[in-house]
């Protein structure tokens, strides 16, 4: 039986969801948790998918009750809930939810909390799994893991799991990102740790793999024999909104989402097959791409392959915006890039000669993410009269986000006498052929942390090789006596020049999205 008709999987997950839990939240009032955690779980709720007597104990440090703490939530949840709010369900689901006021680093918190905890159990007569997320400032990890490990908490009780999940960012570069782990490693298994990629809780991320795998058709032909070249844009139409300019000057798009987000899907585009679905086996391959990037070290080949950008004044759909610089929180000399275009080559076998694209920036024209993978263009014969076959590459677009689906342009005969041809597209979408909404990333990836499945979530090494590759361009642009340029853009357009004129040095050009 292959591992697609196998139930097994899915019978264990199944399992390991219908055991009790108790979620602690660190830092639970804060934004995170009322715009995505609190919906996902009330969402899960809905479907009827929460594990049996389950709790979330939401950790910080203002002073509120339960009562409190429940209706502020209430009004996230109004606001951001897939499937809006049924007044009944969230009655019945908020008495699951309860309020610890504790500075993170204070030790006698985390005694208390453990008391409560062993309440809950007490109260359900048996000891339950505990999930740790950390919902908090980076810089909260360390100490609050030190913590969790002083009082205790991180070992399971009565043979219950205890389990980390880690927010991103993960580190802001190799070495912060390997202190970070030895902390985390101090404290739980590399097996119970998540670090959370919700890039990769996305549905179309996760089809990506069923997509190469699991049709036929597109396998055989995906290399560089077939391949010319892919392209990856993440395009987004906000700046800074929400006062985060102050975390994001410190980071920018190359850490921000390239790191993470934008490498996870390069690396399930270029994998090679796992040998079957377990986390590390499906890690195990993710990583290999990661290790082959060919690296970009020094100005030279750092300003070559990559261009760093930050928006001019502009307006995107009409509203007018302000440039990166002048941004609230925003550091008015910022050397921090909104917006970065990278060529990338991966030295496998597969992917010999085959660039890979990948662009990401803030203030452009609209919200989409999608991959699109061009193929080679066929021999002129018998089209090659007349340019018959000019812009008839056949590309297959991924479309991640917003309407979620693929697409494949192929050439066609137009109806008539004389023979001439148009692209046209073959597409699915996800809204018109599964009829329902997609369940947030979020939805899945607490799941999946709660069922013991890592598959979805960063492993230490695809972290700290992905690091290991961001931090020798951060060291050009910042370490060097001549770094590349920062280009610039108007708020609204599709980027800088110099970005257009990375491909067009290849001959290609940046699919219109
Ligand atoms: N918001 C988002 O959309 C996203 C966030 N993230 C990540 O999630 C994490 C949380 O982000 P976000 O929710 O926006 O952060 P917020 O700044 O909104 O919330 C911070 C939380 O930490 C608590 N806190 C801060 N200091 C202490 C302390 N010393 N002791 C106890 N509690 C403390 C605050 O509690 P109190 O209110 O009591 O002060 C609050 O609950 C970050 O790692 C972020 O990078 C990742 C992706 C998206
Ligand atoms: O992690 C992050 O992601 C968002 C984009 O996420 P999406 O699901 O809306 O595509 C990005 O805006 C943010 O800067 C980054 O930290």
């Amino acid at each position: 039986m292959s591992e697609l008709e196998n139930p097994f999987q899915e019978t264990l997950l199944s399992r390991h969801r219908a055991e009790p839990c108790t979620v602690v939240i660190f830092g639970a009032t804060g934004d995170l948790t009322h715009r995505k955690l609190i919906p996902a779980f009330y969402n899960i709720a809905a479907e009827g998918d929460l594990p049996p007597q389950f709790k979330v104990v939401g950790f910080a440090r203002r002073d509120k009750t339960d009562e409190v703490f429940r209706a502020e939530l209430e009004t996230g949840n109004r606001q951001n809930s897939r499937q809006g709010h049924n007044d009944e369900l969230w009655k019945s689901f908020s008495q699951s939810i309860h309020y610890h006021r504790s500075e993170f680093e204070d030790l006698e918190g985390y005694k208390a909390l453990g008391r409560l905890l062993d309440q809950f159990d007490a109260e359900r007569g048996a000891p339950a799994n505990r999930l740790f997320y950390l919902a908090a400032a980076p810089e909260a990890f360390k100490p609050i893991l030190e913590m969790i490990r002083a009082a205790g908490l991180n070992e399971g009780k009565g043979g219950k799991w205890a389990r980390v999940v880690c927010e991103k960012p993960f580190g802001k570069d190799l070495a912060s990102a390997q202190s970070l782990n030895s902390v985390v490693a101090a404290t739980f298994a590399e097996k119970d740790t998540y670090r959370i990629d919700h890039y990769l809780g996305k549905e179309t991320a996760q089809n990506i793999m069923v997509l190469r795998f699991a049709n036929s058709i597109f396998e055989p032909n995906w290399n560089s024999r077939y391949i010319d070249h892919v392209q990856i844009t993440c395009a987004e139409n906000l700046g800074m909104e929400g006062g985060r300019g102050g975390y994001y000057d410190t980071a920018g798009a190359l850490r921000d989402m390239v790191q993470n987000h934008l490498f996870q899907l390069l690396t399930l585009v270029a994998m090679e097959p796992p040998t079957d679905l377990s986390a590390d086996s499906v890690r195990d391959e993710k990583v290999k791409v990661i290790r082959a990037l060919r690296p970009l070290v020094g100005p030279e080949a750092v300003g070559k392959n990559v261009v760093r950008a930050q928006y001019t004044a502009g307006s995107v759909n009409g509203v007018a915006r302000v440039g990166y610089r002048q941004e609230d929180r925003v550091n008015p000399e910022s050397q921090t890039e909104p917006y970065v275009a990278l060529r990338l080559m991966i030295d496998t076998w597969r992917w010999q000669g085959v660039p890979f694209y990948i662009r990401v920036g803030k203030q452009l024209p609209k919200k989409a993410t999608e991959i699109s993978v061009h193929f080679k263009r066929p021999p002129q014969v018998p089209f090659a009269t007349a340019g018959m076959l000019k812009n008839s590459e056949n590309t297959l677009v991924i479309r991640i986000q917003p309407d979620e689906g693929i697409a494949l342009r192929i050439l066609c005969k137009q109806p008539g006498q004389a023979m001439r041809m148009q692209q046209v597209k073959m597409d699915f979408r996800y809204s018109s052929s599964f009829g329902k909404a997609s369940p947030e990333a979020y939805e899945r990836l607490l799941l999946d942390a709660v069922a013991g499945d890592a598959t979805l979530f960063a492993r230490r090494d695809e972290v700290e090789n992905a690091w290991k590759f961001i931090d020798e361009i951060e060291k050009a642009w910042h370490k060097s006596d001549t770094p590349p340029t920062m280009h610039e853009y108007p708020a609204g357009s599709w980027g800088p020049k110099a970005a257009d004129d990375l491909l067009r040095a290849d001959g290609r050009e940046w699919r219109l999205l």
